[in-house]
């Protein structure tokens, strides 16, 4: 008999370390994880028609409209029906969240609270190989190659958008538009808050919640399926 399909979602500022901990829950508990900037990302490179939509908005630093958004997001939640994922990203506004909530259930919301101090050394430290997304910090995951992807040796990238000067206008925004997406989910009794500094130390508490809501690992046959 298959595993109950669970899907979950994880929330925070720009830096909090939803990547980093989507990769840690995705190996640990078998989940698919799909990034939204990442599938912005592969939709811009092959040019397709929401892909050259969005490009416009984050050239010039702004968020990509909800409806581009859903279009982007949705069609591929829906192809996913045999799969238990954990989306980061999506939802960021009300209007992206109650979208979701009309193709499908959330069982677990995670939302990741970070000192705006540690968001700013963090972001100003990342470096992103472009092509895979694979994201390193200086400090706390250093490539074994200085400025090199651990895996292809092609070079590392900085955003402009990670610097300090424009980080206090995305957290804004970020706390703007999260707030009623977090109020939502608090409602509907799925949120589930972590705070703290470091990864390492927020780690164990969204593991051991995990452990209780994934009890075996789903689908661990079907993890290493390529995207569709
Ligand atoms: N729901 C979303 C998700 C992303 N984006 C845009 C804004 C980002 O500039 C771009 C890339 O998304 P990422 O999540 O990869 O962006 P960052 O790495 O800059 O964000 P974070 O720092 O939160 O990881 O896509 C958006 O408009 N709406
Ligand atoms: N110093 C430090 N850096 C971290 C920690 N957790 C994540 N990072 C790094 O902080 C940056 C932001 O993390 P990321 O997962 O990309 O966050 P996201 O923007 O929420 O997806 C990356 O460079 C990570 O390698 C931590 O506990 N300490």
């Amino acid at each position: 008999m298959m595993a109950k399909l669970f899907r979950a979602v994880i929330m925070g500022p720009p830096g909090s370390g939803k990547g980093t901990i989507s990769e840690r829950i995705a190996q640990s508990f078998g989940l698919k994880h799909l990034s939204s900037g990442d599938f912005l990302r592969e939709n811009i490179a092959a040019n397709t028609e929401a892909g050259v939509l969005a490009k416009t908005y984050i050239e010039r630093g702004l968020m990509v409209p909800d409806h581009v958004m859903t279009r982007l997001l949705l069609p591929r939640l829906e192809e996913m029906t045999r799969h238990s994922w954990l989306m980061d990203g999506f939802p960021c506004t009300l209007a992206q969240a109650k979208a979701l909530n009309s193709t499908c259930d959330l069982d677990l919301v995670i939302s990741l609270n970070i000192p705006y101090e540690t968001l700013k050394d963090r972001l100003s430290d990342r470096w992103i190989h472009p092509a895979s997304g694979r994201v390193y910090n200086m400090g706390f995951n250093p490539p074994h190659v200085q400025g090199r992807d651990d895996l292809s040796g092609e070079p590392l990238i900085q955003h402009d958008n990670d610097q300090p000067e424009a980080l206090v206008a995305r957290l804004r925004h970020y706390k703007d538009v999260a707030k009623p997406v977090i109020d939502l989910y608090k409602s509907k009794g799925i949120l589930h808050m972590f705070s703290g500094t470091e990864t390492d130390r927020i780690w164990p508490y969204i593991n051991s919640l995990l452990s209780t809501k994934i009890p075996s690992r789903p689908e661990t046959d079907t993890q290493h399926i390529p995207l569709p």
